[in-house]
């Protein structure tokens, strides 16, 4: 620290202590741990009659913010519990300011109260925020619990009436930033009435000790700047300007002080002085002299008037001490300082106009210092917390940097993360998005639950399941499948497997996969009306009812919203356990909810060490923590901000084959949040890697990397050929929880970027509805509405609507293929969409093909099975960016089976689905061919393939 050099006090004609005899206290604008705990503090008591202390979020800042002296505190507040960067720094600054209290303290006896008091702000956040000060005021007076503490509420508007608030509360209040003669006014305004609120109640008023901060130089640096600005371009009135130079805010604060005379003889003061009441004293704040051309103690010397106080800033509390004279100047010449005012009023000086600027800008100054505060506290967190947290870096072409950090500070500005986080849907688009943010919150819900989940799992252990086997879709199984393929079978406990199909071959191998009898059946469903999983639980229910001769209710668990059809099935059926969802968690928004943690404790995963590392990371990303470093806020504008502005929109998903699958979660994060109304990311999910003569200037990479597995090498070329890079690092599968979260933040703030809702699904919905259309037909005539190829090639038959049959002729497979794929341009993507059994056989097949198409067409390309991308990537697909060219693959199911109770099949169901999704990706005016492959479906799909390598590479 620069000042207050106490050890050898070198004492001038007037010392700091004389200040004393003209009834003005000396504060010290300034707060640091080392120079409490070295004495320093003590030692200006002692040697200079120090009377207070004052703290600001700029002085934090700098306190904290830089050097090391809160390094042992951080390190040992993170040992014991990962708290998040805004908790930290209060409870950094909470210390020092007890540790100063406790030093002032002998003054505050020695002067009755009067003195001895030491502030601290509240947030600067919350300056226009009347509510929030008032709470955060009383929240901060019983936090740090000391007799001469003062809370530091802002002097505007809002806060002046929290100020009111907080003094009839009995709480000591300091008011800052005050400027203007009238601001100061309203608030001894009420600080009066506080008191008489008290009187009035009967309530004491003597222990009630208040300051108002008026704010000296900052007047002078905007009036003087506004003075040589007109001197320099010639001003008519150049000489009387430059005689007001350095001299208004002396007069600004000469007049404040003769108000307060005036309504401390006022009877209504008077009445309350009776009583026992200090008066709110004037505090002379911003006291450093700025211009070198003024004396340094300029702002001292000036401003001594009894029943006052100068916080004064070490330097000048140094300058002081060396040459500062004393004189009871504060009541001289007030006349003089009214001609002051007037000059300047006569010369146009705007002094309301630049006081009213200053309130503005110094809420904001004091927002920025605290960012930066929080951002380097933030910083040292994350240090701490080292491998405990996933690492996120950015690898950013610089046109998009730039943006990214103009975005940020916006975010910033605004106060975005703190808007988000409370809610607030105006950072999306005004609509329903304040119901859908319970994902946010919904870790630290289930920790304080989690022992239901330990029971629950202690409960299916001693049971003795060899398999769980659990049926949804989208939100309600991806989540799922990523714990399963993740985490593996844990040794002791049952096997988890996912069914998100209808597939008639596929629900057939998962029955065999399983021991029926030994298999406890998860139906999930937050809606509880899907399609799919009542079905799919119609069919096992049957199949475990055959197998153990008996109702399995005892064998099945739900996961639902509450009040859902789901719940009622359950309950009819006797379930074992019905576990609940929350309904303001969207399905792709839900696995870190029940959806994710019941099947994580039936499969024997720790929850609690899952949901408490999850917990670090979302602390990462809070309320407290500034965009800049706010893991998932950037994260979001990164990726919001290629696809907004450099028409990036191809998230290409890489990822460490041990977390490969998260990628399928992803997709439908991406893909459900962000495409509709004709926006949004595409996610591309298990492409290879090429070369970067294969890529167009549509993608975003996003690396997934485990343990310290290096990037794939073709990746560092892609960035060399201007792609941005965004490499997420895993310490170990178990932070995949971190991965979540991290990801659900990133994508809302990817559907503020684009300005759209990112929490509803609106062409899911529609084809669900149209798949239903279907399946009703079907039930009420026993077959599905008759279709017409408009060609057809050996086994294989074309579907289309006009509009694209009219594109593609009516010619042999290879000639449709070809004028397809011909329609796909720079920018587009290929989507390839089968509906047929996902195994090894047929991904690697699809998989194939699409790596063909992504190599021969310069373009993104996207594999997907039906009906499962029917709950996650199709929304983007139908509703996204018109950018998709589809081929939908269909098969005659070679067996199929019966759904019970339903008069339809599942290849039934399969075909509805298929078709539904065809005529809502035709009537969104999509370029979409759909093949049919009639007989063998390993056949079929080797003549496509082989017609799809003719088609465009013509060999
Ligand atoms: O308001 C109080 C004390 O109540 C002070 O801490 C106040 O914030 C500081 O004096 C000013 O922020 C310093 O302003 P400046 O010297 O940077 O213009
Ligand atoms: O992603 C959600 C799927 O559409 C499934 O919905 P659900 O959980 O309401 O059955």
């Amino acid at each position: 620290m620069a000042g207050t050099s106490n050890t050898s006090p070198s004492r001038g004609a007037d010392s700091i202590r004389k200040l004393g005899e003209y009834k003005q206290s000396p504060w010290l604008d300034f707060i640091q741990r080392s120079y409490t705990e070295s004495g320093k503090l003590k030692g200006l008591v002692d040697l200079d009659d120090l009377r207070g202390v004052t703290s600001n979020p700029a002085i934090f800042e700098k306190a904290i913010g830089s050097g090391t002296d809160y390094d042992p505190q951080i390190n040992e507040l993170l040992a014991k519990d990962a708290l998040p960067p805004g908790e930290l720094y209060e409870t950094l600054a909470i210390t020092d300011i007890r540790a100063a209290c406790a030093v002032m303290h002998p003054v505050f006896e020695k002067t009755k109260k009067i003195d001895g008091y030491v502030s601290l702000e509240v947030s600067p956040y919350l300056a226009f925020d009347t509510k929030g000060t008032i709470e955060e005021a009383r929240r901060l007076w019983k936090e740090v619990d000391r007799d001469n503490l003062m809370i530091k509420i802002p002097g505007t508007k809002e806060g002046t009436v929290a100020v009111r608030d907080a003094i009839e509360d009995g709480i000591n209040v300091n008011v800052t930033l005050l400027f203007a003669l009238d601001a100061y006014k309203a608030v001894l305004e009420a600080y009066i009435s506080g008191l008489e609120a008290r009187a009035a109640k009967g309530e004491s008023v003597a222990d009630i000790a208040s300051v108002a901060s008026f704010f000296v130089s900052r007047i002078d640096g905007k009036i003087d700047a506004e003075i040589d600005r007109r001197v320099a371009a010639g001003d008519k009135d150049a000489e009387a300007l430059k005689a007001l130079r350095g001299k208004v805010a002396i007069a600004n604060a000469k007049l404040a002080y003769q108000h307060y005379l005036e309504v401390t003889k006022s009877p209504r003061w008077q009445a309350l002085a009776q009583k026992g009441a200090q008066p709110q004293r004037l505090l002379w704040a911003s006291t450093g002299t700025k211009d070198k051309a003024y004396s340094d103690v300029l702002y001292v010397e000036e401003l001594i008037g009894e029943n006052t106080v100068n916080t004064i800033p070490p330097a000048t509390f140094d300058a002081f001490r060396d040459h500062g004279k004393i004189r009871a100047s504060l009541i001289e010449n007030v006349d003089a300082a009214r001609q002051v005012l007037a000059d300047a009023k006569r010369l146009g000086l705007d002094l309301d106009g630049v006081t009213s600027t200053l309130v503005v800008e110094g809420c904001a100054a004091f927002s920025k210092s605290f960012d930066t505060l929080l951002g380097a506290v933030a910083a040292k967190r994350e240090a701490v917390l080292g491998k405990r947290l996933l690492h996120v870096s950015a690898d950013l072409p610089s046109e998009l940097r730039d943006i990214v950090a103009e975005a940020e500070a916006t975010w910033s500005t605004e106060g975005l993360v703190r808007r988000l986080w409370k809610k607030d849907a105006s950072v999306w688009t005004n609509g329903p998005e304040a119901k859908w943010l319970g994902w946010l919150n919904i870790v630290q819900e289930r920790l304080a639950h989690v022992d239901e989940l330990e029971t629950l799992a202690r409960d299916v252990k001693a049971r003795g399941f060899s398999d769980v086997l659990l049926l949804g879709m989208g939100g309600s199984s991806l989540g799922p499948e990523v714990l399963e393929k993740t985490f593996g079978q844990k040794a002791g406990w049952p096997k988890l497997h996912v069914l998100d199909s209808t597939d008639p071959q596929q629900v057939s191998t998962f029955e065999k996969a399983v021991d029926v009898k030994k298999t406890l059946f998860i139906v999930a469903s937050k809606s509880g009306g899907t399609l799919e999983p009542n079905i799919l639980f119609a069919y096992f229910w049957d199949v475990a009812k055959k197998a153990l001769g008996k109702d399995p209710g005892d064998n099945f668990i739900a996961i639902t919203d509450p009040n859902s059809h789901m719940q009622d099935v359950a309950k009819e059926h006797h379930f074992w356990r019905t576990f609940f969802g929350d309904p303001a968690i969207g399905g792709r928004f839900s696995v870190l909810s029940n959806f994710g943690l019941v099947p994580a404790a039936v499969s024997g995963i720790e929850v609690r060490k899952f949901l408490e590392s999850t917990r670090l990371m979302i602390e990462s990303c809070d309320a407290s923590v500034p965009a800049e470093v706010n893991p998932g806020i950037s994260l979001g504008l990164i990726l919001g901000h290629a696809a907004k502005n450099f028409g990036r929109d191809k998230v290409t998903i890489q990822a460490s084959e041990g977390i490969a699958s998260f990628g399928a979660w992803l997709e439908q994060l991406v893909a459900e949040s962000t495409g509709k109304i004709g926006r949004g990311l595409v996610p591309i999910d298990e492409e290879e890697l090429g070369s970067p003569e294969v890529y167009g200037k549509d993608r975003v990479f996003v690396d997934l990397l485990l343990g310290d597995e290096k990037p794939n090498s073709r990746l560092a070329a892609l960035r060399n050929a201007g792609s941005p890079v965004v490499t997420v690092r895993l310490t170990d599968p178990e932070q995949i929880g971190q991965a979540f979260f991290l990801f659900e933040l990133a994508i809302a703030v990817v559907g503020s970027v684009l300005d759209i809702d990112p929490f509803d699904q609106p062409d899911v919905e529609f084809s669900k509805v149209e798949t239903r259309k279907l399946t009703s037909a079907y039930e009420e005539t026993g077959s599905l509405p008759k279709e017409a190829p408009f060609a057809v090639d050996g086994d294989l038959s074309f579907y289309a609507d006009d509009k694209n049959v009219a594109a593609l002729g009516k010619g042999d497979a290879v000639s449709i293929l070809k004028k397809h794929f011909a329609r796909v341009g720079a920018g587009d993507y290929v989507g390839l969409l089968a509906y047929i059994e996902r195994d090894l056989e047929t991904r690697r097949w699809a998989q194939d093909v699409r790596m063909k198409l992504r190599d021969a067409l310069k373009v993104a390309t996207a594999a997907e099975f039906g009906p499962r991308f029917l709950h996650s990537t199709g929304q983007a697909y139908k509703g996204g960016p018109n950018s998709g060219v589809f081929l939908q693959v269909t098969a005659t199911d070679a067996n199929d089976l019966p759904v019970p109770g339903y008069r339809f099949t599942f290849g039934v169901v399969k075909a509805a689905q298929a078709r539904g999704d065809f005529e809502v990706l035709s009537s969104r005016e999509r370029r979409a061919l759909r093949v049919h492959i009639n007989g063998s479906l390993e056949a079929g799909l080797k003549t496509l393939a082989d017609a799809i390598s003719k088609a465009i590479t013509g060999a």
